[in-house]
């Protein structure tokens, strides 16, 4: 997700156009043969006989082909989590932190190496895919901060008597990775986990699989022990495996609501939304505008977050509206890893269909396309083969409609008016959704009096989707079970232990 740039990557404007010139990919010109697989520190292949197309969404040409995993495969990969975990959980936290500096700074040096790698299986602009590592390589090293802090409490007790608790790591964790943040979502996964003292079997999407493997090679060069983060290719198959695999103490799940719901055990859930986005008449257009493209044109759309309910107070519905679709019309669509580029492809064939398909039911049902919702073929002919569509805001919506009520997980923006802030929050709140919402407003006791009044997770008021690491990240309702980011994720990867230390003699009420 964007972040401000200033803050987190200074100097960025003059690496990227460094790193440009010296850019070693260009956009259909890369294959992968090496194996995704990564456990026991050492890439290895999957089933054998089993081999899956990878495809790069801004040609459509396959990338690599994956090797899925089956039962042996991730009975290896556990197991060579449960060998790490043995010595990994016994170190202080300042030394697992200095492992995972290391590994930050690792990430720091191969930053445009990694964002190309992401730009080519995923599709979105390598201006977004920066920021993406860049926020990999932050969570690394905060949570690598935050180790050394672990603590419990002391209890004072009658007679010199006392209690402590103490967190302890629950063992081999799995992380299951959906496709619209690969590099990121291993990150923010990992982080936390093996800042604790857990080790980490990790399952990205079969669509994306690539730059997890990288991230298992920079723990690996970062020191961390054999079997400590591994990557296990496949889909739902082997993300079954692994999340009923007796040994896994605890599963990470980033993907759909449907599929979050097939996942039990202890979780954590960041599942799909269906955001709003409250627009009040004393907002600062400007802003407000700006706010709504990032709440719904981020990485193509494709962002779990996404605010593509906007719902904008009716006396300024018009003039908000043609600004939109104005600014809309003017993304700059194409080759992903050019620096100009502000959308690039979606992340398959099958999905821009489906994102298609939900303009067209949007006609059926009574909706009018302002802008785009259109395929889109870029002129230069390396590119027709991709996987692109014009970004597009639907106006006439109503409550009821498919694409107000479902996650579309694409470029398309709803837009409705209402009368009183009362009418928005009951319209807003009308969803078994809750990850995210937004208001803009320059009133800011209605800031917070209508933020108080939202059922979702993350609030942005007067911005959208910026998603700092220090903060917590994650949703109300069927959206997830506990958060990414911040302090308390650490209780999420740990376990409380309480201690009762006597410190006179026992007392035996059953023989005196
Ligand atoms: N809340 C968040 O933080 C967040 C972040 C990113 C994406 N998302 C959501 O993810 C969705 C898009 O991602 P997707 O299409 O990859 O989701 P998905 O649910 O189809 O797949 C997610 C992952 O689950 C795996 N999987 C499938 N069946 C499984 C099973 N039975 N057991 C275990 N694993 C299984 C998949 O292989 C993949 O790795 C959207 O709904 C989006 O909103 C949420
Ligand atoms: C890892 C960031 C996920 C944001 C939602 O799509």
């Amino acid at each position: 997700m964007l972040r401000r740039l200033s803050h987190y990557h200074r100097g960025t404007a003059a690496a990227a156009r460094l790193s440009a010139a010296f850019r070693c990919v260009s956009t259909g010109s890369l294959t992968i043969t090496e194996p995704l697989n990564f456990w026991a520190g050492q890439r290895k292949p999957g089933q054998k006989g089993h081999k899956e197309h990878v495809y790069e969404p801004a040609t459509g040409r396959i990338l690599c082909h994956l090797e899925p995993c089956g039962a042996a495969e991730v009975n290896q990969a556990v197991e060579a989590a449960k060998k790490a975990f043995i010595n990994w959980s016994k170190l202080s936290g300042m030394e697992r932190g200095r492992v995972m500096i290391e590994a930050a700074h690792l990430i720091e040096g191969k930053r445009e190496e990694i964002a190309e790698m992401e730009v080519v299986n995923n599709g979105k602009s390598i201006t977004e895919a920066r920021l993406d590592v860049d926020s990999a390589r932050l969570c690394i090293e905060y949570y690598a901060g935050l180790a050394s802090t672990l603590a419990g409490q002391h209890v004072q007790l009658p007679g010199g008597s006392f209690a402590y608790t103490c967190r302890e790591p629950l063992g081999v964790c799995a992380g299951i990775g959906a496709w619209n943040y690969p590099f990121q979502i291993a990150a923010w996964k990992s982080a936390p986990a093996l800042a604790c003292g857990n080790s980490m079997v990790f399952k990205p999407s079969p669509v994306t699989p690539v730059t997890a493997a990288m991230l298992a090679e920079i723990y690996a060069k970062a020191g961390a022990p054999e079997g400590l983060f591994n990557v296990v290719q496949g889909g739902q198959e082997t993300g079954s495996l692994l999340c009923q695999h007796p040994d896994v103490a605890k599963v990470s799940f980033t993907g759909s609501v449907p599929t979050g719901r097939k996942v039990l055990k202890p979780v954590t859930l960041e599942l799909g939304g269906k955001s709003p986005l409250l627009i009040f008449k004393d907002s600062d257009l400007e802003n407000a505008v700006k706010g709504a493209l990032m709440a719904n044109f981020l990485s193509q759309g494709q962002v779990c977050s996404n605010g593509t309910r906007v719902f904008v107070q009716r006396d300024i519905f018009p003039e908000f509206v043609s600004e939109v679709v104005k600014r809309t019309q003017a993304i700059e669509i194409g080759d992903p890893l050019l620096e100009s580029t502000r959308m690039g492809a979606l992340v398959s064939r099958s999905h821009l269909h489906k994102v298609l398909g939900f303009v067209e039911q949007a006609k059926k049902e009574g909706a009018t396309v302002l802008c785009g919702g259109e395929p889109f073929v870029p002129s230069h002919p390396k590119l027709r083969g991709g996987f692109y569509m014009t970004p597009c805001v639907l106006g006439d919506c109503r409550d009821e409609m498919t694409c107000v009520k479902e996650e579309i997980f694409g470029p398309v923006m709803s837009v409705l008016s209402f009368e009183t802030e009362e009418e928005v929050l009951r319209r807003a709140n009308d969803t078994t959704m809750g990850l995210a919402a937004g208001v803009f407003t320059r009133d800011v006791r209605r800031a917070h009096r209508v933020v108080e009044q939202l059922k979702a997770g993350s609030c942005f008021i007067n911005n959208y989707n910026i998603t700092p690491v220090e903060v917590p990240f994650g949703g109300f309702k069927t959206s997830g079970i506990g958060r990414e980011n911040g302090q308390v994720t650490l209780e999420y990867y740990t376990q409380l232990k309480t201690v009762y230390v006597e410190m006179g003699d026992v007392e035996n009420c059953t023989l005196d």
